[in-house]
């Protein structure tokens, strides 16, 4: 049977349960006219139990409460339910919370401070109640409350969910159902909507539902009708109406959302899903297969979220009261013993109070960790958050004893050396090249101050005495930690290597590597086998001694290029960009191919039309695989051929020019689109010839270790050159 309700239009719908849904509806809202009318026309339809003097008195109820005349509203619910307010601590505190709003809002400070010690505060004995008044409180501190992060306190969104759960439970106080017939629909809809979707997205398929019982089946299609009837929103309506992660769903009992889906195949037995056609597709960058198949595509690039730490809220404190008993003084014993009890504040150099502050929110810090390679992680996580900071010690009495909130720890997240951390399409933060390079890329909250509130008749001596007081009624002050920042962050790894080797795959780029560098790259006789760059260290010249020279140099082996790389053919162009910070080119070609002097041209010209600084910088040429006879014999030739292609120009540039360093903020992300542009003209008017020719072309096979020594001197001497072009 299929899914979609229209090939079951002709299953008749009883009029009497449309009737009684209208019904419901009508008497739930308090609409006593249209349900009279309603009546008249249907004969059949009965008179509601509360009717009329409680469906009036119901409805002024919801009035006050939506108008935010709370205490109006609670006197005439004493009078309809008697008894309901105190029991139900939670509707109470609601509904007091929205006289204490209309306060805030009619700019009644004092008033609203005097009743929210006297009426709300008395439910902060109990745990759940004490971030909710914490809530309110810090309204006060506002001078447009309406842009505090606590403005959602003062809507009339909030009214009107405190006036439905009143009219609610007033409802079921008198035992009628709390839910109309149509929230339930919806509410049903949504739940099979949901499971539908969750199902959808597991097994990924055209639906199919097999309906064993056709009456269950005709429940689950008026409910689909009626939400397209109503069309609401029935998310969000679902998510209003009901409390945290309970579902009400019909005349049945609250089920959690985790038991959703078995609830649902249980409750109507019908629910088959089948899957054939087509695919949801996935986000590439959060699949693992995607991961692993293709890491060369993810490895360097990523976006990622971080968000620092809120800070925490300061507290409301008032004096303690330090009024002496009635009375004479008793003796001299006496008063030292009361004068060492005074309490000792703490307080500033000049005797202002220092009232305790909420603690700072964790900073996001991104920093270059030299035991990552990759940036493939933050494509399986990437989001980042820091801790909030400490609230001050809950509100009450000021002591000596009350402290800071505690500052939380910054999050800091490690990445590749050479990562470049930019916002998300926007300016560039940092360009992590060394280890240990940081940037902090979110600050966190600062935390909230304290307030201390006092008697109107003390206010004007303490004013004096600190700094730190509440004044007036307009005075700003910031008794919430300020928010964290959230910030989406584009994350580029830029391999950092002195020596980029490149070739055609195969040439034996990953072999000489691990020829002369302790790295143990992959190796095999099929193309592609390196996917991402390795790295190893040369040492520098032993010849040379302790001097500049003698430094160790980093050589990346980069992924094999073939002709049309630059268009995305092969591995395409992706690691062509971290040729960007090396100094020296060494181009590896295999000289027992077929026709090395083609392959040779096939890599330069890719370079060239990706980036034609590339051929700009110094280059070795290595013919490789000399041990195989039909290498050795082309060597003489190579070496003469290889040598006549390119200029004896002097390179402008000698590795990377300063412009080219300077140059790499501004080009981080829209590298390859500027370089590519940057180069056009380039492209057009210089060919291979009119780059410089290499420093050096040896023959070696690196496999057996056939003059690897003589090379090793060329690219040092390379290395020197470019340190050092005098
Ligand atoms: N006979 C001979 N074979 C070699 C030599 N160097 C490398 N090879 C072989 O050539 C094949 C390819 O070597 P790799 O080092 O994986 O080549 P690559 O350039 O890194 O290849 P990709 O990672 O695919 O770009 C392997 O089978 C090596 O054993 C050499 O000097 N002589
Ligand atoms: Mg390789």
């Amino acid at each position: 049977m299929d899914v979609d309700p229209r090939q079951y239009e002709h299953v008749a719908v009883d009029d009497n349960d449309i009737h009684n849904i209208v019904m419901s509806y009508l008497v739930h809202n308090c609409f006593k006219e249209t349900m009279e009318s309603f009546i008249a026309s249907c004969p059949r339809m009965k008179q509601p139990s509360d009717y009329p003097e409680d469906m009036e008195k119901r409805k002024r109820i919801f009035q006050f409460a939506l108008e935010g005349n709370a205490l109006k509203a609670i006197e005439l619910t004493e009078q309809l339910a008697t008894n309901l307010l105190e029991k139900n601590k939670d509707l109470h505190f609601d509904i007091l919370s929205l006289h204490f709003v209309e306060l805030v809002l009619s700019k009644k400070c004092t008033e609203a401070l005097e009743f929210a010690r006297t009426k709300l505060t008395p439910f902060g004995g109990e745990p759940k109640f004490v971030g909710k008044l914490e809530d309110f409180l810090a309204l006060l501190a506002y001078d447009e409350p309406e842009t505090s992060p606590m403005f959602y306190l003062l809507s009339s969104d909030y009214r009107q969910r405190v006036a439905e759960s009143l009219n609610r439970a007033i409802l079921a106080h008198a035992n009628n159902p709390s839910y109309t017939a149509m929230e339930r629909l919806i509410q049903q809809t949504t739940v099979v909507r949901q499971c539908l979707n969750q199902e959808h997205a597991m097994a990924p398929t055209r639906l199919r539902l097999s309906c064993r019982s056709r009456p269950k089946f005709h429940v689950f299609r008026s409910a689909w009708i009626m939400a397209s009837l109503v069309s609401l929103p029935s998310t969000s309506f679902f998510n209003r109406r009901l409390p945290n992660d309970k579902l009400f769903f019909g005349p049945l009992l609250p089920i959690t959302t985790t038991a959703r889906t078995n609830w649902v195949s249980t409750k109507f037995g019908f629910l088959t899903i089948k899957s054939r056609l087509t695919k949801t597709k996935e986000s590439p960058s959060t699949n693992p297969t995607t991961l692993l198949k293709e890491p060369h595509k993810y490895f360097d690039q990523v976006i990622i979220t971080v968000r620092s730490g809120d800070g925490g809220h300061g507290a409301i404190l008032s004096m303690p009261n330090q009024q002496r008993p009635a009375g004479k003084s008793q003796g001299r014993n006496e008063t030292k013993e009361k004068a060492k009890k005074k309490p000792s504040f703490k307080r500033d150099f000049d005797g202002s109070l220092i009232l305790p502050l909420g603690g700072h929110g964790g900073d996001v810090i991104i920093y270059a960790d030299e035991g990552k390679d990759t940036l493939l992680e933050f494509h399986r996580k990437s989001r980042y958050n820091a801790k909030r900071g400490g609230n001050v010690d809950a509100m009450g009495v000021l002591n000596s004893q009350l402290r800071n909130g505690l500052a939380a720890p910054a999050l800091r997240v490690p990445v590749p050396v050479g990562t470049v951390v930019k916002r998300k399409r926007g300016k560039l933060l940092a360009d992590l090249a060394q280890p240990g390079d940081e940037v902090l890329v979110a600050r966190g909250g600062q935390g909230g101050i304290s307030l201390l509130e006092m008697p109107q008749y003390r206010r004007k001596k303490l004013m004096s005495l600190t700094t730190n007081v509440m004044r007036d009624e307009s005075d700003k002050v910031l008794i919430l930690g300020q928010p964290g920042e959230e910030v989406s962050l584009e994350l580029i790894l830029r391999v950092v290597a002195d020596v980029g080797l490149v070739g055609l795959p195969n040439a034996g780029k990953s072999t000489l590597l691990a020829a002369i560098t302790h790295a143990k790259p992959d190796i095999a006789d099929y193309p592609f086998t390196t996917l991402m760059p390795n790295l190893g260290r040369i040492d520098g010249d032993p010849a040379l001694g302790a001097d500049r020279y003698s430094s160790e140099a980093t050589l990346a082996d980069l992924p094999g290029l073939i002709e049309g790389a630059h268009l995305g053919k092969g591995l395409g162009r992706n690691f062509l960009r971290h040729l960007r910070r090396t100094r020296l080119l060494v181009h590896v070609v295999d000289a027992s191919a077929e026709d090395p002097l083609n392959d040779y041209r096939t890599v330069r010209e890719e370079l060239r039309m990706y980036n034609p600084n590339y051929l700009e910088r110094p280059s070795v040429v290595v013919l490789n695989k000399i041990d195989l006879p039909e290498a050795r014999d082309k060597l003489p030739y190579l070496t003469e051929e290889i040598l006549k292609i390119g200029s004896d120009r002097i390179n402008s540039e000698v590795g990377r020019s300063s412009e080219d360093i300077q140059s790499l903020p501004t080009e981080v992300g829209e590298a390859d689109i500027s370089s590519s542009v940057a180069s056009d003209e380039d492209k057009m008017d210089k060919g291979l010839e009119d780059y410089p020719r290499p420093t050096a072309v040896v023959g070696v096979s690196v496999l057996k270790g056939i003059r690897v020594n003589e090379m090793l001197k060329e690219i040092r001497a390379a290395l020197r050159k470019c340190k050092d072009p005098n």
